[in-house]
C-alpha cells in the first residue's frame, strides 16, 4: 500500500537531514510541506513563536497533547534545560510511530517520553505513573474539541499550577471557540493571543497563551 503522509515526510527527513542534529529536522520537515506535501505541523512561523516562549519560560515539566509526526515536539525538546522532563502524548499509533523515528533522528529520544493513548484517558495518571507532581508549559496541539474539557480536567488534577502556562495552537484555524471563550473570560487565566499564520500558508492563525494565575 501507498506510504502514508507521515511516512513520507519521515522519508523527507531521512533524505535531507543530519542524524542528531535537531535544526536539519525542522529545516527538512518545512521544506517537505511547504514544497512538496501540506501537513499539520504547527510550522516555522508559529514555530518561531513557541520557541521564544520556551526560551523565556525554560520549562522543566512540560506536556504536550497531539505529537503528530514530532515536528513541535523537536522544536521544544531542543532548548529544553538539561534535567527537564517532557511528555508528549499521540492518539494514532502510526503518528506515534513516525514521531519516535523523528525524535531518534534529531537526537533528543533522552529528552522525550512519547506516550500512545488518549489525552482523556492519560491526564488523571500522568501523577502516579511519571511521578510528575505539576507542569510549567502545556501545549495543545490536539483535537480542537478537546482543548477545554483537557484543560479542567489538568486542572482538577492538580497539574496545572499558579504559573503554568498554557500554549495552544490553532485557536483561530481550525479554531477553538469553547477553549478560547474559557481563557479570555477566567479570571484565574491571563491570555495573550500571538497572531500569525496557518502553518505552510496565509490563512490566519495563532497560538493563545495562558498563564494560570491560581485558584
Ligand atoms: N484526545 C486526544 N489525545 C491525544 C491525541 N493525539 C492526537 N490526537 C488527535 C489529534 C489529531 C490532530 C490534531 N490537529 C489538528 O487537527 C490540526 C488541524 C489543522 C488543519 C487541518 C486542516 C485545515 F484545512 C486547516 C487546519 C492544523 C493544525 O495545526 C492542527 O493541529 C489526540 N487526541
Ligand atoms: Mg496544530
Amino acid at each position: 500500500t501507498r506510504k502514508s503522509r507521515p511516512q513520507r515526510l519521515l522519508k523527507a527527513v531521512e533524505g535531507k537531514a543530519t542524524l542528531g542534529d535537531p535544526q536539519s529536522v525542522i529545516t527538512a520537515i518545512d521544506h517537505f510541506c511547504r514544497h512538496k506535501e501540506w501537513a499539520m505541523n504547527v510550522g516555522d512561523e508559529k514555530g518561531s513563536i513557541l520557541d521564544s516562549l520556551v526560551i523565556e519560560l525554560s520549562p522543566v515539566n512540560v506536556l504536550e497533547l497531539g505529537t503528530y509526526c514530532g515536528y513541535s515536539t523537536v522544536r521544544i525538546a531542543r532548548l529544553l534545560p538539561p534535567g527537564a522532563r517532557f511528555i508528549t502524548l499521540e492518539f494514532n499509533p502510526d503518528y506515534a510511530a513516525v514521531a519516535r523515528q523523528v525524535i531518534g533522528w534529531a537526537g533528543l529520544e533522552d529528552k522525550v517520553q512519547l506516550v500512545e493513548g488518549a489525552s482523556g484517558d492519560w491526564i488523571p495518571r500522568l501523577r502516579e505513573h511519571f511521578g510528575v507532581q505539576m507542569f510549567d508549559l502545556v501545549f495543545l496541539d490536539h483535537w480542537k474539541d478537546q482543548y477545554l474539557p483537557d484543560t479542567k480536567q489538568l486542572e482538577e488534577c492538580g497539574l496545572i499550577q499558579k504559573g503554568t502556562v498554557l500554549l495552544a495552537d490553532n485557536v483561530i484555524c481550525p479554531g477553538t471557540p469553547d477553549y478560547l471563550k474559557y481563557v479570555r473570560n477566567s479570571p484565574h487565566y491571563d491570555s495573550r493571543y500571538y497572531r500569525s499564520h496557518l502553518e505552510y500558508t496565509k490563512v490566519e492563525d495563532g497560538l493563545e497563551k495562558s498563564v494560570f494565575l491560581g485558584f
